[in-house]
């Protein structure tokens, strides 16, 4: 199946000269949730803004449903739901008008029965006719997810939905994110929140000064987290692993001075007991037992740390 939204070696340089993307290349298929993570500055909202067809790219390309963003801009953008990082509502509108409005602006026609429902799933149908200035700040936000919703897009971007909500709304906004899943909306969001990704994201793209770093399924990474090492130093050097302690997951050091042995450590039983047991049998002495474990937020931290060391980027003159 082709893919919903497609990013071709797109690159983004503003006015100033500031090149905020650069040759990024992205596939998001119909239905997944992709969290774009990556820290202040990295070119995540210029990304979301140039998919949407807001932001002019430089070069490169993008699609969403087979249309291009710039030659098919309003076909594009008809199948998009944009949930921005600022709040910007009319004060004075009631929050029902506000929601048709975002509907009909799509030359959707009005329909009660819908708009409605999206008002009941998004705890607002008691502020149905309430004024968006007598609303807090986690409701504003609702009637900004119930905006981007009112014309029936089939892919959602949400611009950080979280940053700055209070835990009940975190948790509500997640729920909102599955149910949308559910029903087939392909949803790409970004976070600073490496939980937030865990949490929800099917897949986990890693965003730094332009660049895309990383994009992996989040199962994959999370086995990477689960993967812990252990380093086992022998008194004595051996020249291979003994047959009695052939295992998955055991190697012998180049030097043959220790064995290294990956294990999940969220699995029932990690073999260490056994392995242990298994290496005395096999008359070896251990020097020395060392374990060391990498997290999402150190490949993370490893990988923008990476990027941070190379060269950075001169503006054009
Ligand atoms: N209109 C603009 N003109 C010039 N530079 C811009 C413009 N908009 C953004 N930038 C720069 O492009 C870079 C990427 O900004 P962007 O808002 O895409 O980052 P972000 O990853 O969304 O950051 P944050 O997590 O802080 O929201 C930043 O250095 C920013 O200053």
């Amino acid at each position: 199946m082709a893919p919903i939204v497609k990013v071709e070696d797109l690159t983004k340089r503003y006015e100033s000269g500031f090149t905020a993307l650069e040759g990024v290349d992205l596939e998001i298929e119909e239905g997944e949730i992709i969290a774009l993570l990556g820290p202040n500055g990295a070119g995540k909202t210029t990304l979301i803004s140039t998919i949407c067809g807001i932001t002019m790219p430089t070069s490169g390309s993008v699609s969403v449903g087979g249309y291009d963003t710039v030659r098919d801009f309003r076909k594009a953008r008809q199948m998009i739901g944009l949930v921005p990082q600022e709040i910007s509502l009319e004060p004075f509108e009631k929050v029902v008008a506000t929601v048709n409005f975002s509907r009909g602006l799509f030359g959707m026609s009005p329909n009660r029965g819908f708009v409605d429902d999206l008002l009941r799933k998004l705890s607002l149908i008691d502020k149905r006719d309430t004024k968006v200035k007598e609303l807090s700040g986690g409701m504003r936000r609702r009637v900004l997810i119930a905006k981007a919703l009112a014309h029936e897009p089939r892919v959602l971007f949400l611009d950080e939905p979280t940053a700055g909500v209070d835990v009940e709304l975190r948790k509500d906004m997640w729920d909102i994110v599955a149910e949308l899943k559910a029903q087939g909306v392909t949803i790409i969001l970004t976070t600073h929140y490496i939980e937030e990704a865990e949490a929800i994201a099917d897949r986990i793209a890693v965003i730094d000064k332009g660049r895309i770093l990383l994009v992996e399924n989040k199962a994959d990474l999370m086995t990477r987290l689960g993967a812990k090492e252990l380093r086992i130093e022998l008194a004595e050097p051996v020249d291979a692993i003994p047959d009695s302690l052939a295992r998955e997951g055991l190697e012998l050091a180049p030097d043959g001075r220790a064995l290294i042995y990956i294990y999940d450590t969220r699995s029932e039983r990690t073999g260490i007991t056994r392995l242990l047991a298994d290496l005395q049998a096999a008359g070896l002495q251990l020097a020395d037992l060392q374990t060391k474990q990498s997290s999402l937020e150190e490949i993370f931290v490893g990988l923008v740390h990476q990027a941070d060391a190379a060269p950075a980027k001169e503006p054009a003159a």
